[in-house]
C-alpha cells in the first residue's frame, strides 16, 4: 500500500484521479488539495464520490505533500516546476500530469509556454510517460510527465508506421476533435454551453502546444526529424479525442492491419479493431483505452490511421495511474479495470 497526494483535486483531472484511486487496491489517499475549496469535504464538490473518498480538500504544503509516496499534480502548466525538486529530495516520486516535463528542450518549454523553465536539471531526468514507448524508463523513474490528450492519440496511432519506417515522415497529419472538458474546470466565456453546442470549429492551426510535443514523440520513433501537421477541433461533447491521422506510404502493402495487430499484441491498454472498423469516442468514455483502426482507402498509397481516447482516462489521469503501476512495480492493469460507459 502506498500513500498518494493529487495537487489540484479540484480540476477535472483530479476528480478523475480520485475516481480512479478510489478504488485502486494498493492506493491510500492522504492528501488533496485545493486553494479555493480549502475545508470543503471532497464528496460535497463531486457527490460521485460520496462513500468512496472521506477525506477534505486542503491547501497545497509541502510538508503534507512529503509524508506520501507519490503525487500527482493535476495543477496548471507551470505549478509542478516549482515544487517537484522539493518532493524529489524528500524521495517522493511524482507523476506531473501537466506539460512542465514533456519537452525535454528547455528552449522549447519557454517558447510555447512563455515562461523559463524553473528546475532545468531535474527535467533533464523526467521520463515522458507513454508506456507503449517507455515502459523500462518509466519503471526507473522518480519523475514522470504525463503526456498530453492529443499526443497520446497521435502518438498512438502513427507509432507502428514510424517504427517501421512504412511512411514518409515528412508529410505526417494529425487532424483531431476533443471534447469540452480538455478545457479544465476554470471558467472560460469558450467553454459556456451557448458557445460550443450546436457547432464545431478548428483551433491552434498556425500552432497548438501539444506540436512540439508529439513532435518530439514521433522524431524519437522514426529516428529523425517529422514534418507534422496538427489541427486541433472543438466538438460539443464533454469527453473523448479523435483523431484522424493521414500518412503516405513508401511502398504501398497489404501488411497494415497485421503490423498495427503485432505492434499492440502484448499492450494491455490498446486495442486495434478488425480491419474496416471506425472507432467512436463514445465506446472509451471512463476507460483507460485507446482503440485503433488502420485503413489503406481504395488501396491507394495513404494510410489512415483512427484513433479514439478519453481525453480524462488514457489522455490524462488514467495514463497516470498506469504510470504510477509502472513506477511502483504494481500490475500495470491495477485499478484501471473499469468498462467504458455507453450509450
Ligand atoms: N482536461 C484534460 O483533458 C487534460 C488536462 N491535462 C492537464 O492536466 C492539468 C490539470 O488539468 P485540468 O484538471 O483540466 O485543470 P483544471 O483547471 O480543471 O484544474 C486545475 C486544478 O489545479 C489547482 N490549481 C490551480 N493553480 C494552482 C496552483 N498555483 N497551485 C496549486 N494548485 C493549483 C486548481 O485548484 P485551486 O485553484 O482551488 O487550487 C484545480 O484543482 C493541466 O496542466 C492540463 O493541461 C492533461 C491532459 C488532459
Ligand atoms: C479542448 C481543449 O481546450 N483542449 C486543450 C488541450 C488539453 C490539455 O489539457 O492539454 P494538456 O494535455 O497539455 O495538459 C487545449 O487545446 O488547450
Amino acid at each position: 500500500m502506498i500513500k498518494v497526494g493529487i495537487v489540484g483535486g479540484t480540476g477535472y483531472t483530479g476528480v478523475e484521479l480520485l475516481r480512479i484511486l478510489a478504488k485502486h487496491p494498493q492506493v491510500s489517499l492522504q492528501v488533496i488539495t485545493s486553494r479555493s475549496e480549502a475545508g470543503m469535504p471532497v464528496a460535497d464538490m463531486y457527490p460521485n464520490l460520496r462513500g468512496h473518498v472521506d477525506l477534505a480538500f486542503s491547501n497545497p504544503d509541502v510538508a503534507s505533500l512529503t509524508q506520501c509516496d507519490l503525487v500527482f499534480f493535476a495543477t496548471p502548466n507551470g505549478v509542478a516546476m516549482q515544487q517537484v525538486p522539493e518532493l524529489l529530495d524528500a524521495g517522493v516520486k511524482v507523476v506531473d500530469l501537466a506539460a512542465d516535463f514533456r519537452l525535454q528542450d528547455p528552449a522549447q518549454w519557454q517558447q510555447w509556454y512563455g515562461m523559463e523553465h524553473a528546475c532545468e536539471a531535474v527535467l533533464a531526468e523526467a521520463v515522458y510517460g507513454l508506456p507503449e514507448m517507455n515502459r523500462e524508463a518509466i519503471a526507473k523513474a522518480r519523475l514522470v510527465a504525463n503526456p498530453g490528450c492529443y499526443p497520446t492519440a497521435v502518438q498512438l496511432g502513427f507509432l507502428p508506421l514510424l517504427e517501421a519506417g512504412l511512411v514518409d515522415n515528412r508529410y505526417l497529419v494529425a487532424d483531431c476533435k476533443s471534447g469540452v472538458s480538455g478545457a479544465g474546470r476554470g471558467a472560460k466565456v469558450a467553454s459556456l454551453l451557448c458557445e460550443t453546442s450546436e457547432s464545431f470549429r478548428a483551433y491552434g492551426v498556425p500552432g497548438h502546444r501539444h506540436l512540439p510535443e508529439i513532435r518530439q514523440g514521433l522524431a524519437k520513433m522514426s529516428g529523425r526529424p517529422v514534418g507534422l501537421t496538427f489541427v486541433p477541433h472543438l466538438v460539443p461533447m464533454i469527453r473523448g479525442i479523435h483523431a484522424t491521422l493521414y500518412a503516405r506510404l513508401k511502398d504501398p502493402t497489404d501488411q497494415l492491419q497485421s503490423l498495427f495487430e503485432q505492434r499492440y499484441a502484448n499492450e494491455p491498454f490498446v486495442d486495434v479493431l478488425p480491419a474496416g472498423s471506425h472507432p467512436e469516442t463514445r465506446s472509451v468514455r471512463g476507460a483507460n483505452v485507446c482503440r485503433i483502426a488502420v485503413h489503406r482507402p481504395q488501396n491507394d498509397d495513404t494510410v489512415v490511421v483512427l484513433s479514439v481516447i478519453d481525453n480524462l482516462v488514457k489522455g490524462a489521469a488514467g495514463q497516470a495511474v498506469q504510470n504510477m503501476n509502472i513506477m511502483c512495480g504494481f500490475a500495470e492493469n491495477l485499478g484501471l479495470d473499469s468498462v467504458a460507459l455507453m450509450p
